[in-house]
């Protein structure tokens, strides 16, 4: 008898309340597979990997793994048989140590102690199998993110795995550590391990997948992988349409010679000296490693990361050293990189986090109160703009996926008409057909005299869109470049040279 795939979904549907999040999907994953998962925020991804995890029961259809309906069987069950899904989000305890990490808080004992001295080498021993170089007393929150991704996969692998299933892992990677988180998901499929993964990066998943499957508005689109696939046919699956890229153009708005931000020798968190003017309706694009001051730069600006010296002048006006109130009093906003613990407000709905950093500007009302007939108003035109999916902007943020959002957040953002746009890592987890949507909306704005400062490691994305490039390194400000014909291979060595001349 034939050994039946690792994995069988078989037309599965989903419901939440009056959402049909998934409509008769079907897929295989087999033993050794890459089985990728495409698709537009809310197209289904998630709801579809947490079935199988077990997070939450589908409304029909089942799922056997290894010939065996598992069903009935609750998410700890599942990992105990091999399912083991690596969410999105750091799900490792940053305080902890590598070994304790590995181990998730099981920890072997002897006479009533815990053993560290075993925990410590049997955890050396399997990150030396895997090739993670990192001493297993290092604390998970001290690692780089490419450690940190490579960790929660061996935690899976410690664990039994035969299945692990990877929510865009790659985002806000550069590319080279993508190309060594694929080196080491190849490896653990050459020894039979199975993976599901998400990505909303389409050259990535071809590169690697056995199989492709979209989801759009809950329905499966199966990808015929046995002959060449190119790009542009997986985005026009995923969005039903035509995509078309968004570039910058060349000729720039009006007054694009006049300087909206000038910063003067600032010094703070990991900064040493940086002074850079950014024009009215430019876009200034950051470079630089984690550490490397880039994303402190745009952090302080905002307020969040300490000051000690410097000037700021926005728009003409000395600023008072900024605190984010303050900076958006200037017409500074900023999205974080980490939307979920500085964004998102789950439990409020999307018209209350579109509203609540315009409150003390536009929305506010005679007596102090907030307009919130302009607020519905407002928070309606950005949902139709930006097409985020949901019912109406009462739903719970917490009922969005997490792309959609992302773009309650820029919404948020453009909300307060921000003559300064700070964005770090904007378009991460937003699927390709948004992507251009977001920065097309962006450019736009920039033509007409918003300044922006653009932070990414996706650097196909920030050629795009950018004007001029700064790299930092060391906190300092180490080259400044037009955005004439770059490649991002010149790009990538700009970077790095500054980093190996230290
Ligand atoms: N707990 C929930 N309650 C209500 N609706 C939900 C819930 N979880 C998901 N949905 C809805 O189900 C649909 C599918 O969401 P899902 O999170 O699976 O999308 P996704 O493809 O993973 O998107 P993204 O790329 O943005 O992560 C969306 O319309 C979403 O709003």
């Amino acid at each position: 008898m034939n050994k039946p795939p690792l994995l069988q979904v078989n037309n599965i549907s989903k419901v939440f309340g009056a959402t049909p999040a998934l409509s008769d999907v079907s897929l295989e994953v087999s033993e050794g597979g890459i089985h990728s998962l495409l698709g537009r925020n809310g197209a289904g991804k998630s709801t579809l990997v947490n079935i199988i995890a077990g997070i939450y029961p589908p409304t029909t259809g089942d799922v056997l793994f290894e010939g065996r309906d598992i069903r009935s069987l609750n998410i700890f069950t599942r990992q105990e048989l091999g399912i083991r899904l690596v969410p999105q989000h750091e799900n490792s305890f940053p305080d902890l140590s590598v070994a304790e990490n590995i181990f998730s808080g099981v920890l072997p004992t002897r006479g009533g102690l815990v053993d560290w001295k075993q925990i410590n080498d049997v955890a050396a021993e399997e990150l030396a199998a895997y090739g993670l170089a990192v001493d297993p007393r290092t604390l998970v929150r001290e690692l780089s993110s490419i450690d940190a991704r490579k960790l929660n996969i061996i935690r899976a692998m410690h664990s039994g795995a035969k299945l692990i299933i990877l929510d865009e892992p790659t985002t806000a990677l550069t590319n080279r550590e993508r190309a060594e988180l694929f080196t080491f998901v190849r490896e653990l499929k050459a020894r039979g391990t199975a993976f599901i993964f998400i990505s909303h990066y389409l050259g990535e998943v071809l590169e690697l997948s056995d199989a492709i499957t979209v989801l759009r508005d809950g329905r499966m689109f199966p990808v015929d992988t046995s002959d060449h696939v190119s790009e542009a046919h997986l985005a026009s699956l995923v969005a039903g349409e035509e995509v078309e890229l968004a570039h910058r153009a060349i000729d720039r708005g009006p007054d694009a010679d006049g300087v909206f931000l000038k910063v003067t020798d600032l010094h703070g968190d990991n900064l040493e000296g940086v002074s850079i003017d950014v024009r009215k309706g430019e876009i200034l694009g950051v470079v630089g490693f984690p550490g490397s001051g880039a994303r402190e730069f745009c952090r302080a600006l905002f307020g969040l990361t300490r000051l000690d010296s410097g000037t700021i002048t926005a728009g003409g006006q000395k600023v008072a050293l900024p605190s984010p109130e303050r900076a958006i009093a200037e017409g500074i906003s900023y999205i974080s990189y980490d939307r979920q613990r500085e964004g998102i407000m789950p439990t409020f709905d999307v018209n209350e986090n579109i509203g609540i950093s315009s409150h003390a500007g536009k929305l506010r009302a005679l007596g102090g109160f907030v307009n919130l007939a302009l607020q519905r108003s407002l928070s309606e035109q950005y949902r139709q703009a930006l097409k985020i999916k949901c019912n109406s902007i009462d739903d719970s943020m917490d009922s969005l996926s997490g792309g959609n959002q992302q773009k309650v957040i820029v919404s948020r953002l453009l909300n307060t008409d921000p003559r300064l746009l700070i964005l770090d890592e904007p378009t991460v987890g937003i699927d390709i057909k948004s992507r251009e949507e977001i920065i097309s909306t962006i450019l736009d704005l920039t033509h007409r005299g918003m300044s922006t400062i653009y932070l990414t490691n996706d650097y196909e994305e920030l050629l795009r869109v950018a004007d001029r490039l700064v790299f930092f390194d060391d906190g300092r400000i180490v080259t400044v470049l037009d955005n004439t014909d770059i490649t991002i291979d010149e790009l990538t060595a700009i970077r790095d040279r500054e980093k190996e001349a230290v």
